[in-house]
């Protein structure tokens, strides 16, 4: 079952409670929540008080992607805010496993982010404890990009270590995500798609959605 993680990176701002609502009538399965610092990333976008003011829209699983540079200063900040899964990156947590652990205090569950050059090897020692590892797609900052083929290599090596005893993450896939690139996304092994600009970016977010669940029996 693949599910799909709409971006509000690229919703209307200005209608954003319509704008949730209206995904989650389309059968949306996550709401993908991106926080960005200006240090980590070369933007800034959303903190726990949005979250908060979302968390009564809609009943579907926040999913938050941490874009931070010292993501345990915010983690029971989103938590409390109602964030139901956080993310963080690889790069940014200098004692991976103390961040994890701190998700899993606030009772919400933890994921691990790769950027499209960190090599999975770097999320090996972890992968027993998170619930999700989040493969970007797309150098991370900026909805609309293009996507970047190479990692569909991490896609299947993570694939291969998910099948092994003692693993239970999903793999999600962030950036450039659309119908043309979905369908080698869930070849590769990927369960998790997360699309901004090809969710929100369409009138019909329910064919959209439909078009990107579908894509692997499109062939
Ligand atoms: O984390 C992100 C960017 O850093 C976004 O989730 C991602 O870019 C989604 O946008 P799009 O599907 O338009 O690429
Ligand atoms: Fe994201």
């Amino acid at each position: 079952m693949i599910k799909i993680a709409p971006s509000i990176l690229s919703a209307d701002f200005a209608k954003l409670g319509s704008e949730i609502q209206d995904i989650d009538a389309a059968g949306a399965d996550y709401v993908h929540i991106d926080a960005m610092d200006g240090h980590f990333v070369p933007n800034l976008t959303i903190g726990p008080l949005i979250v908060e003011a979302i968390r009564p829209v809609t009943k579907l699983p926040l999913d938050v992607h941490l874009m931070l540079d010292n993501p345990d200063q915010y983690i029971a900040e989103f938590a409390k805010a109602g964030a139901d899964i956080i993310s963080v990156h690889v790069e940014a947590c200098t004692h991976l496993h103390r961040t994890i652990q701190l998700i899993k205090e606030q009772g919400v569950k933890a994921g691990v982010v790769l950027n499209p050059a960190t090599p999975v090897q770097s999320v090996v020692p972890i992968l027993q404890d998170v619930d999700l590892v989040l493969q970007m797609s797309v150098n991370p900052g900026f909805g609309g990009q293009q996507f970047i083929h190479s990692v569909l290599g991490n896609i299947r090596e993570l694939a291969a270590y998910s099948k092994n005893a003692g693993y239970s993450f999903e793999i999600e896939v962030d950036g450039g995500v659309n119908p043309q690139t979905a369908q080698a996304c869930i070849d590769a092994g990927a369960n998790v798609l997360v699309a901004g600009s090809a969710v929100f970016g369409k009138a019909d977010r329910y064919q959209a959605i439909q078009e990107l669940r579908n894509a692997q029996s499109e062939t």
